[in-house]
C-alpha cells in the first residue's frame, strides 16, 4: 500500500540527507520521482544536505495545488513513482492534504521531511497536518546533540548566540550561521526551557561567582 510518511526531527539531524538517499536508491533502480521543496538554504528549486549533496527540486509556491501538479505531470506523459517533499514544515496544511490525496487517489508513495516545531516549540501548521494525516511518523535515528551531550529535541533561534523567543515563525537560516546574525541551535528540552545556548553556558562557566538563575 502506498504511504504518506513524515520523517521528522530537529534541524541538522539528517532529514535532507535521507531524502537524497531515498531519491538516489529509487532512481538507481529506474524509478522516477517528483521532488518538492520550499525555502531550502541553498536557494530556490534546490534540495540540499549539509553533507554537500544537492539536487534540483520543484519549488513549491504559496497556494500551489500539489495534487494538481502531480496530475498535470502524469497527464503530460511524465512519470511519478514516488514523491519527496523536503522542508515540509513550510507547506500549507491544504498542501499536506493534497499530498495525502496523491497517496490515496494516485497510489503514489509520498515521503515528507521536516522539522516539527519552531523556535518557540510550537508546531508548524504543515507539520501539524502531517502528524494528523501521515500513515507513519519516523524520527530520524542519528540524533542531533545539545551542547550538554543530551539528545537535542528542540530548535532554538539565536541572535549573537543568545536565544530569542520573539519573531516571525519563518526565517531561513542554519545552525552554522555566524554568532553575529540570526542563527539556530539545537538543544535538549531542559536547556531550551532555560534558554541556555552553548554561548551562554560558556559565558556562565567563565563567571563562577554568578549563581545560575533557573527560570521555570
Ligand atoms: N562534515 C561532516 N561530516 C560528517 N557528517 C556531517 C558533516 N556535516 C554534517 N554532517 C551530518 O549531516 C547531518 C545534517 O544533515 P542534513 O541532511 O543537512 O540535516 P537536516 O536536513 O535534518 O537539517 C548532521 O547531523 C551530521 O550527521
Ligand atoms: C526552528 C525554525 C527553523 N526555521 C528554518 C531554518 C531553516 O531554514 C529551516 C530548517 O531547515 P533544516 O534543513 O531542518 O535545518 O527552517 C524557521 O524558519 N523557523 C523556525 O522556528
Amino acid at each position: 500500500m502506498p504511504e504518506l510518511v513524515f520523517f521528522s526531527g530537529t534541524m541538522d539531524c539528517g532529514k535532507s540527507t535521507l531524502a537524497l538517499q531515498i531519491e538516489h536508491n529509487r532512481s538507481a533502480r529506474g524509478l522516477a520521482g517528483l521532488i518538492f521543496t520550499r525555502n531550502d538554504r541553498a536557494g530556490e528549486g534546490k534540495l540540499s544536505s549539509r553533507l554537500g549533496l544537492v539536487t534540483d527540486a520543484a519549488e513549491v509556491e504559496e497556494g500551489q495545488d500539489l495534487y494538481a501538479h502531480v496530475v498535470d505531470h502524469l497527464s503530460r506523459g511524465g512519470r511519478a513513482d514516488y514523491v519527496i517533499a523536503d522542508e515540509a514544515q513550510f507547506l500549507a496544511p491544504d498542501q499536506i492534504d493534497q499530498l495525502a490525496r496523491v497517496v490515496d487517489d494516485l497510489d503514489i508513495d509520498v515521503y515528507a521531511f521536516g522539522i516539527t516545531t519552531d523556535f518557540r516549540t510550537k508546531l508548524f501548521p504543515g507539520s501539524q497536518r502531517l502528524v494528523e494525516l501521515a500513515d507513519r511518523v519516523e524520527v530520524l535515528q542519528v540524533e542531533a546533540l545539545c551542547w550538554c551531550g543530551a539528545r537535542a529535541t528542540h530548535n532554538a533561534r539565536t541572535v549573537g548566540g543568545v536565544m530569542v523567543v520573539e519573531g516571525a515563525q519563518v526565517v531561513v537560516g542554519d545552525v552554522t550561521d555566524s554568532v553575529d546574525e540570526i542563527g539556530y541551535e539545537v538543544l535538549c528540552r531542559r536547556h531550551h526551557r532555560r534558554r541556555t545556548t552553548a554561548a551562554t553556558a560558556r559565558a556562565a562557566a567563565l563567571s563562577p561567582d554568578v549563581l545560575p538563575i533557573v527560570t521555570d
